[in-house]
């Protein structure tokens, strides 16, 4: 993997976490995705899919992997790991209790390859990136989705903690319980999300703050197939799945489509921006 090693070169090539699905499966229920899946994935095809997903993202990034820990089958999903910002680390306080035992591993991880760990206080729920999304047109600008997983009271903590202005957006329909399963910032100031996740003050927000040539709304049917659940590097678009319109319209605002079929994380109620955690998130840029 290249690394830059003279100070006086920018990096320029991003950086995520990935987190391979040794232990993956779908073992309980807090969320409606998995409700009609639990003991039906299969680690083969798992594991060949996520190695799909890490190979494509590599062409376009260094990817940093956490070892996973038995136990704990969601771990894959590194977006809820918590929020990078710069070099500081917000570690999530998970809602469920099935999820909970990954925070210890994660601030390990982040800890020991030298991020400042910057705590929320205690007494409120915050899934990390898979809520928490910075714009890409304006710098210090992060979108926060609440009303299933995280509080709505954990922004104006983040605005504080990272000197930061945050918009909290309330989610309403359950089947997209994290902002990152409906909502998706692009390079350039572009929105690809679905607007029937919101309620209405959120889509007026939503309006009122991204202009309508750079919004890209997407149909219930491309929602599903976590068309929004997205990772953006440069122009690329990794996506499990976009319909022929929707890869249109992306095409036609400068970006190129890549699917990568991940339908195995759906079952748990992921896809390619869940398995992913950007860990270059600029201040400023
Ligand atoms: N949407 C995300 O950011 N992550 C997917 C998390 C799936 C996991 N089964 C969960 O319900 O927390």
């Amino acid at each position: 993997m290249a690394e830059t090693t003279s100070p006086m070169i920018e990096r320029t090539v991003p950086r995520l976490l990935m987190c391979a699905p040794t232990f993956f499966e779908v073992s309980y229920v807090i969320n409606p995705w998995m409700t009609d899946h639990v003991h039906d994935t299969t680690s083969e095809r798992a594991r060949r899919q996520w190695d799909a997903l890490r190979d494509t993202v590599s062409r376009h990034a260094d990817v940093a992997l956490q070892p996973p820990a038995e136990g704990l089958p969601d771990m894959s999903f590194t977006a809820n790991a918590g929020l990078v910002f710069g070099n500081a680390f917000v570690p999530s306080r998970f809602r469920y209790a099935e999820r909970q035992g990954e925070e210890a591993h994660d601030r390990d991880w982040f800890a020991r390859h030298g991020f400042d760990i910057v705590d929320l206080p205690e007494g409120m729920f915050f899934e990390g990136a898979g809520d928490a999304l910075f714009d890409r047109g304006v710098a210090r600008r992060l979108w926060m989705g609440h009303g299933h997983r995280s509080d709505a009271e954990a922004a104006p903590e983040l605005a504080r903690l990272l000197d930061i202005e945050v918009l909290p957006v309330k989610l309403s329909d359950p089947r997209f319980y994290h902002l990152d399963t409906c909502f998706c910032p692009l390079a350039n100031g572009y929105l690809l999300y679905f607007p029937g996740a919101f309620d209405p003050p959120a889509l007026a927000l939503i309006e009122t703050h991204v202009p309508p040539g750079l919004r890209i709304p997407v149909r219930e049917r491309d929602a599903l197939d976590f068309a929004c659940n997205a990772v953006n590097l440069g122009r690329v678009v990794i996506l499990n799945r976009a319909s022929g319109a929707l890869r249109e319209r992306l095409e036609a605002a400068g970006f190129m489509v890549v699917e990568v079929a991940l339908d195995e994380f759906i079952k748990s109620g992921g896809a390619a921006k869940c398995l992913t955690l950007r860990l270059d998130e600029i201040p400023g840029a």
